[in-house]
């Protein structure tokens, strides 16, 4: 039996403003993400990416149109079940958003609690494991103040990752790092995403991890107007 797809979204309309200022910014958007493939949404500066990446992420409610997420419907659902499957997700943003004041491990942790409320020692357990898989082990009691953009990045994935998300959604997360440390964090999401099987969507600027992308999808002015996929490596 076919697995319903993780994301399946048909139809999708999206509009900011209010009468005469009413943009619309999304045009009957369709595309499903199978589960474990890594996907990368680019196109120019406003054209919909983060829109699209939020709608399906239940950072804003669906207007028009169908997002089936996790084989759930969002369209019509209430505040109270967005907050639910946004439990289920993992998110990384260009900027870290690591708590200055808490230790990698800490920042960490604080993941596994906002997504699950699992006790104090198995977040920890948790944690350390994570931490190990991005290469950042020595440096767990490390402030993020003292570590480099790369590194602060890996805590993110990290903390994106410990909730073990079905679906991980990234906004471009290179965009503040050099190339070398880009291509790390990309290839961690990859490698960790295929071993998970956790399906990733990624929204990017970034011509440096293109190659990297079992599918390109390509939005101009709301429109997909590009669906490459390439067979995995
Ligand atoms: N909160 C908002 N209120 C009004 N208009 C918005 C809002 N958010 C986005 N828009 C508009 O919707 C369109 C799509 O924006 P969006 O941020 O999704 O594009 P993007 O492709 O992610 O751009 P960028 O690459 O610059 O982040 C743009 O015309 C933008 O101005």
């Amino acid at each position: 039996m076919q697995q319903e797809p993780i994301v399946d979204v048909r139809g999708l309309n999206h509009w900011f403003g209010v009468d005469t200022a009413r943009r619309q910014a999304l045009y009957d958007i369709s595309l499903t993400l199978e589960r474990g493939s890594f996907t990368i949404l680019m196109g120019p500066s406003g054209s919909g990416k983060t829109t699209l990446l939020t709608l399906i992420g239940c950072l804003r409610a669906v207007q028009d149109g169908s997002v089936r997420l996790l084989s759930q419907e969002l369209n019509g659902a209430g505040e109270a079940q967005l907050v639910a499957m946004r439990r289920r997700l993992g998110f990384i943003f260009q900027a870290h958003n690591l708590h200055e004041s808490l230790t990698a491990a800490q920042n960490v942790m604080m993941g596994a609690q906002v997504h699950t409320g699992v006790p104090d020692a198995l977040a920890e357990k948790a944690s350390v494991h994570l931490l190990r898989l991005v290469g950042l082990a020595e440096r767990a009691d490390y402030l993020p103040a003292n570590l480099s953009g790369g590194q602060k990045q890996r805590v993110a994935v990290a903390r994106a990752l410990v909730g073990q998300p079905a679906l991980l959604l990234a906004d471009e997360p290179t965009a503040a790092l050099d190339k070398e440390s880009a291509a790390e964090v990309v290839d961690l999401l990859i490698r960790i995403g295929k071993a998970r099987g956790m399906t990733v969507l990624l929204v990017t600027h970034d011509n440096r991890i293109l190659d990297r992308a079992d599918r390109i999808l390509t939005l101009e002015d709301g429109r997909i107007v590009r669906d490459d996929r390439r067979a995995p490596a």
